[in-house]
């Protein structure tokens, strides 16, 4: 049985309002006292004249470790809407609608300038698709999007038939009433929304912005420890599912909105989507705070690889081979001696996007690689320390030494080429197109031929 968290960690400046039941992939029991059905899941009648329905987030015969559903009870099916109609494109001015053929894919190391702020428009019609691969008809690859937002969801609800979205808050506080509760999510902490569930966001706090990284294929998982240990990294318990609230209203007209394929639709409803008095199931939404991240590295010497640093992993079929993983470069202690101690350039099978929440990178000194902002290395484009975080690291005494004080940089880290969107490439108008003179062009050479007589 899990308990309510009450401190965060990190120190949050918009308080968080909502309770919370704790646990990844845990099974809850949510309701008003009565309301859960006892011993079955569905009884000639429910309790409370509830409707009882389920939400299947993986096949029915899909292995009892991966198996993941929800149980709602609710006071009107899901299904009571109107048929859903395609959105005009132009009034939906996203870009969300790039197929992924249309996807650039080219080896150039990418870096782009801050995204904009956006008040003019809401969480549905803000939210843009950067880079992705694969396709969510065949569920397969992930998306990655960027949001910007000023206006309020109005009586309208949102879900995403294509995926998981992994939600990165850079600028201000999302309140997100889903179907299964309500959840706070301030910068510093991370939400996952699992495909299919609804909800609605709100700003309570001015306008929005962040990442998205949305798993076309599996679930998000908590990486092995592998040696580590039974703790460390994102514990189990430090991850926070909402409780049952619903609207009681008698009628009530709604705007649904379905992601299905890259393309948004709309259906009327005439009745909230808000409704669910009761649930239980391991499927739901939850969220992290990134502080509470127990961080491992180094005592040595040499630089581990940032997969220490993973907070969620989509897996593939290929164990160890991601999909997306999520992984963080928080606050830390370097002490390792002997070292060059900021990542080491490096050329990945693995393509990685960056964002940066807060703060400073510690392998990117030159200002170019700012909070809102973004960068992509893809499929062994080379890459790593600019040329001034790589003389000051060399040069620099490797006294212990606090890094990233303050700041909360990421990357999505995928095992498939990732391929840029028009609106990522062009119509953003954030690409740097010196990225890759300015940041590498002026190293230097330093060899010393000991062979080359003077
Ligand atoms: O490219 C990057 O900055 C990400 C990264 C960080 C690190 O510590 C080691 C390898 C790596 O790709
Ligand atoms: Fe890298």
């Amino acid at each position: 049985m899990s308990t309510y968290l009450t401190m965060p960690v990190t120190n949050f400046k918009y308080p968080d309002p909502y309770k919370y039941q704790t646990g990844f992939d845990s099974h809850h029991d949510e309701a008003i006292e009565g309301a859960l059905p006892v011993g079955q899941n569905s009884p000639q009648k429910a309790p409370y004249g509830l409707y009882t329905e389920k939400l299947s987030g993986t096949a029915f015969t899909a292995p009892r470790r991966e198996n993941k559903q929800t149980w709602v009870y609710r006071i009107l099916p899901a299904a009571a809407h109107e048929n859903f109609i395609a959105e005009d494109v132009d009034s939906y001015h996203t870009s969300m609608t790039t197929e992924t053929h249309k996807l650039h894919h080219i080896p150039n190391q990418l870096r782009w300038n801050p995204f904009d702020l956006d008040e003019k428009v809401d969480w549905v019609h803000g939210l843009h698709l950067i880079a992705g691969s694969g396709d969510p008809t065949l569920k397969q690859g992930l998306g990655i999007l960027m949001y910007a937002a000023g206006k309020d969801m109005g009586k309208e609800a949102f879900y995403s038939a294509d995926g998981d979205f992994l939600i990165v808050p850079q600028h201000g506080v999302l309140d997100i009433q889903t179907e299964l509760g309500r959840i706070i999510l301030r910068p510093n902490e991370i939400c996952v929304i699992p495909r299919g569930v609804r909800y609605r966001v709100t700003l309570p706090d001015g306008p929005v912005r962040g990442y998205i990284c949305e798993l076309y294929q599996g679930h998000y998982e908590l990486p092995e420890l592998g040696p580590i240990g039974s703790n460390g990294l994102a514990n189990a318990r430090d991850f926070q599912a909402p409780v049952a609230d619903f609207d009681d209203e008698e009628e009530s007209e709604y705007k649904l909105y379905s992601k299905f394929n890259n393309t948004l639709f709309a259906a009327r409803q005439n009745h909230t989507p808000f409704d669910v008095v009761a649930w239980h199931g391991n499927y739901y939404p939850y969220k992290y705070d990134l502080g509470r991240f127990n961080t491992i590295g180094s005592i040595s010497f040499d630089h581990p690889d940032p997969s220490i640093f993973t907070v969620l992993t989509g897996p593939s079929d290929h164990v160890g081979t991601a999909i997306a993983d999520f992984v963080i470069f928080p606050p830390r202690w370097l002490v390792a001696e002997g070292t060059f101690r900021p990542p080491w350039y490096h050329r990945n099978t693995m393509s990685e996007f960056m964002g940066l929440i807060a703060g400073d990178y510690d392998a990117k000194v030159g200002g170019g690689f700012q909070p809102a902002g973004a960068s992509l290395h893809n499929v062994m484009s080379a890459h790593g320390p600019d040329s001034g975080a790589f003389e000051g690291a060399s040069n620099a005494e490797l006294k212990p030494a606090k890094v990233g004080d303050g700041s909360m940089a990421f990357m999505f880290e995928s095992s498939l080429m990732v391929g840029v969107s028009e609106w990522g490439l062009k119509q953003c108008q954030k690409v740097q197109p010196e990225y890759n003179q300015h940041s590498w062009t002026p190293l230097k050479r330093h060899f010393v031929n000991p062979n080359k007589k003077a």
